[in-house]
């Protein structure tokens, strides 16, 4: 049990605690009704067993004050479980959300590879909606409805241990029902999850994708994928609901024979003259009342089994390792790679036994056919993924040694897939240096080419962008990448395709943007526009993930290798004119 609340509260169990406090005291508020309810019983039936002595009308009406003040009691500690519940549950599952997505971004890039996407998306929203509700519902009436049950067991026993005993003979059985199924509760808890993981993977996919699908005319097929994914959760969850609906149901039953077989046991009692009329009458005014909690404690148990294993997720990814490393690297020095292999699945490198030196302040550019792991290497140097073999060192420091936060600090990065968050433009260059003023920004953008269109907008810097940028062309999205390197100002630049969504009037003007941000700058720079590295200070060409070759434009052309026939074939495609 207390690695179930461990998991549930996210490791911190104290949290729970004034919600749990408060639903025992919700728990006991709801003994006193039961308790004046038997004292209003012996009242009355001492009224008719002596009837010389008459009714006690003083004692009826003092009871029914204590009931008003019980029920203004009742409504205080009700108010304070409900505040105390769903302030735990809800500090609890923003928190829990946010250190959570904190810890993701500290994980390697190869976490997410792994994962589809729906299903961290799913992790966040969906894994605490069910933790939050079990926390602010589950637990809170558990808690409360556990309470009615044991002081009746008590205080029964005291009365007559052997019709108590008869109450609660079956319960344990319910119990036991109940842990027996435990374990295909959790199978189907899990495969549940899993489909529903699923479906909001494939609906993220057809959103996302919903340009392509209509490029392509591919809704059928896609479409089919997504409602196969449907069809799925709809299964796993008649199965979910189909099968543990009657086993709780069962537990329940088997429960409640309990007030039959204490029937049984009075009866047979009362007869043989052991057991007062009055307590058994008693007995079954408790026993009635006793029932309705416990009732409401297995009903919430299938709940409580699946919030489990949501739990269970969340607690795993929490404890996932962060990419380890505290050294601080001197970003000044060359950068090495030394005999690495690297693949994205560790039985299918794309990088193998490369070994090749960046010295620092200079435009080294990275050429080879497409799929030949240029980009890879970048991502390699900025400790997106660490490598399976060999090394890599900046300024003679092992990058898997480096504090990954310090590493990234050193590194201005331009990708091809440029990603805008859903901010306004301003914010979105700001992520280059978050103190930034708005005139270091308008700066930035300047020189990036973009501060013309970004004026000419109507709300100017604090227009909003579309998520993903998608209310901006591809190469206004790159000049505002751009901007954000240049506001960034580290001493490592990386540029994978920065100018290939721009057009010549702008990649002109960008170009030398880029040629500003490079200054006194180790640059690692990736175009598949030959004619754009010419003049890097080396060329390193890789063909199928090895170092082909690597020297000067001149040096490389020369040598007739593979990169002269790349220079040669780019020569020809820029000769070929549309007849
Ligand atoms: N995230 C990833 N997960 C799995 N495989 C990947 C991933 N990224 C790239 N790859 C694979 O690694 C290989 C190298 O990819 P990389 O992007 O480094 O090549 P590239 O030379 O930059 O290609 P391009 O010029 O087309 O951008 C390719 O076979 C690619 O399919």
């Amino acid at each position: 049990m207390l690695p179930y609340f461990t998991n549930i509260s996210g490791g911190n169990v104290r949290s729970l605690w004034p919600a749990a406090f408060a639903a025992l005291l919700d728990g006991i508020a709801k003994v006193i009704p039961a308790a004046l309810l038997v004292d209003i019983f012996q009242t009355i039936y001492l009224s008719f067993a002596q009837p010389e002595s008459g009714l006690d009308t003083a004692r009826l009406w003092t009871v029914c004050v204590i009931l008003f003040v019980w029920l203004i009691v009742s409504y205080v500690t009700y108010a304070h479980l409900y505040e105390k519940s769903y302030t735990a549950a809800y500090r609890l599952a923003a928190t829990g959300r946010m250190k959570l997505a904190e810890h993701l971004r500290h994980l390697s890039l190869g976490f997410f590879g792994k994962r589809d996407p729906g299903d961290v998306t799913n992790l966040l929203l969906s894994d605490y909606a069910q933790v939050e509700h079990t926390i602010s519902h589950n637990v809170p009436q558990l808690i409360s409805a556990v309470m009615l049950p044991v002081l009746a067991l008590l205080g029964l026993a005291f009365l007559d241990w052997k019709m108590a005993l008869a109450m609660f003979v079956a319960l344990p059985f319910g119990a036991l029902l109940l842990w027996l199924t435990d374990s295909l509760q959790a199978r189907l808890s899990e495969s549940h999850v899993r489909a529903k993981n699923e479906a909001a993977s494939r609906l993220q996919e057809y959103l996302t994708g919903i340009r392509e699908i209509k490029a392509h005319n591919a809704g059928g097929k896609r479409f089919e994928r997504l409602r196969l994914a449907f069809d799925r959760l709809m299964r796993a969850s008649i199965r979910l609901e189909g099968l543990v609906g009657p086993l709780i149901m069962g537990a329940l039953l088997l429960t409640r024979s309990g007030m039959t077989i204490m029937i049984l046991v009075g009866s047979y009692l009362l007869v043989g003259g052991t057991l007062s009329l009055s307590v058994f009458l008693l007995f079954l005014l408790i026993g009635t009342r006793v029932f309705e909690p416990l009732t409401v404690v297995l009903m919430s148990y299938g709940e409580m089994r699946y919030s489990a294993y949501s739990a269970q997720r969340i607690m795993d990814v929490q404890t996932e390792q962060r990419q380890p490393g505290t050294a601080l690297i001197q970003p000044h020095g060359p950068i090495v790679f030394e005999r690495v292999t690297f693949g994205y699945d560790e039985n299918n490198p794309v990088l193998q036994e490369l070994s090749f030196t960046i010295q620092p302040n200079t435009i080294t550019a990275l050429v080879g056919p497409s799929g030949s792991g240029k980009s890879t290497v970048t991502r390699l140097i900025a400790r997106f993924w660490d490598v399976q073999q060999g090394t890599i060192t900046i300024g003679g420091m092992p990058v898997h040694k480096a504090d990954p936060e310090f590493l990234l600090k050193q590194m201005s990065m331009v990708f091809q897939d440029v990603y805008l968050f859903q901010d306004t433009i301003g914010n979105n260059i700001r992520i280059g240096k978050m103190d930034a003023t708005q005139a270091e920004i308008e700066e930035a953008a300047r020189r990036a080419c973009c501060h013309e269109f970004i004026s000419q907008l109507p709300q100017g810097y604090a227009t909003p962008v579309g998520e993903g940028g998608s209310t901006l062309s591809g190469g206004e999205k790159q000049r505002i990448s751009i901007a954000r390197a240049l506001l960034k100002d580290a001493p490592i630049v990386l540029l994978d395709e920065a100018t290939a969504s721009l057009d010549p009037e702008n990649e002109t003007a960008v170009q030398q943007a880029i040629n500003e941000l490079v200054k006194s700058k180790t640059v690692i720079l990736i175009a598949h526009r030959l004619k754009t590295i010419q003049h890097a200070d080396k060329i390193i060409v890789l063909d199928q993930g090895r170092l082909a070759e690597e020297g000067t434009h001149s040096e490389l052309v020369e040598k007739s290798g593979l990169y002269a026939r790349l220079w040669r074939l780019q020569q020809e495609v820029d000769g070929w004119r549309v007849k």
